[in-house]
């Protein structure tokens, strides 16, 4: 089952381009990321799903309900993270989660301390006090606390220090092992590698790709550097399935999708002084689909 289907989704702010066309779905259970450079349309998307904002055009559902017709009802069963948070800064942390907490019908007293304790956030300080790692910690609590079945993050970690970043990470991974979804942007390549199942690309505001991690990095991507012994022209290996064509000197270096005999061949007409085959890493694959269509 699709715990989130995206139809055509478009958004124009006035005359300029919020995203365009975005169609994807989450399936439930998944941990999904959402990844694209600053500016793509992340956040866009994601306040569409949430209903902050409204289409220009295309629809989306979340539990199979319309996102703008049921919003208020689907959004009980959300924990949504905003890239920015903003707070009363005069309330003490306890007292906003304690507010947060009266939107839902269940008891999170336990869960909040259980949640500030994971994530070392001091329940007794007023939100003034607090630094911007700290104040990210307070939504990461305010949107786990009602154990929502399905948890939207905008750029999560930023401004969280690699230990904490962590702490979250596990703490995704258990709610996603107790069932539920997660959808999650980010433009650090490395934390998707890590946590999800699926990403999709964005870029420009539309979607480039929908892949499997496991299958990005089985997509026989090679990252060739060959040294040779005279150098070479500018386009000796430009070729179908180059990308990224490096040429320094006598070094010429390249990430190749395809039958890589085609490589081997022209290689093997060239004086060769040293040759590099790696598995490139998931920054390198992605940056083939951002400079596609350069
Ligand atoms: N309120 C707004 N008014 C006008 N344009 C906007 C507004 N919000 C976003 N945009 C534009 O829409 C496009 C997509 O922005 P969006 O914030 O969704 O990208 P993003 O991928 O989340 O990037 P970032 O990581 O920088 O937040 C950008 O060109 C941005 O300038």
């Amino acid at each position: 089952m699709n715990v989130i289907e995206i139809n055509r989704l478009t958004k124009m702010y006035g005359k300029s381009r919020g995203i365009t066309d975005v169609s994807f779905s989450v399936e439930e259970g998944e941990i999904f990321g959402f990844i694209g450079p600053n500016g793509a349309g992340k956040s866009t998307t994601i306040r569409l799903l949430l209903s902050l904002i409204y289409p220009t055009s295309g629809s989306a559902t979340i539990f199979g309900k319309d996102v703008v017709k049921f919003a208020p009802e689907i959004k009980k069963e959300i924990g949504y993270l905003p890239s920015e948070v903003f707070y009363y800064d005069n309330m003490k942390v306890i007292d906003l989660l304690k507010y947060s907490a009266s939107f839902y019908k269940k008891d999170c007293t336990k869960r909040i301390t259980e949640l500030a304790e994971v994530m070392e956030l001091d329940l007794t300080k007023k939100i003034d006090d607090l630094s911007l790692g700290n104040k990210k910690k307070v939504g990461i609590v305010q949107g786990l606390l009602h154990e929502p079945k399905l948890i939207i993050l905008d750029e999560p970690t930023s401004g969280l220090d690699p230990l904490m970043q962590q702490r979250f990470f596990d703490l995704l991974e258990k709610e996603n092992q107790k069932g539920a979804t997660i959808l999650f942007s980010s433009h650090i390549l490395s934390e998707v590698q890590r946590l999800c199942d699926r990403v999709a690309i964005i870029k420009d505001g539309a979607i480039v790709q929908v892949e499997k991690i496991s299958e990005l990095k089985q997509n026989n991507y090679k990252k060739f550097k060959i040294e040779t012994v005279l150098p070479l022209s500018g386009d000796y290996f430009e070729m179908p399935g180059v990308n990224q064509l490096e040429v320094k000197g006598t070094t010429t270096s390249f990430i190749f999708r395809g039958d890589i005999n085609t490589v081997m061949q022209k290689v093997s007409t060239v004086e060769i002084a040293n040759l590099w085959v790696e598995e490139p890493d998931l920054e390198e694959i992605f940056m083939h689909f951002y400079q596609r269509e350069e």
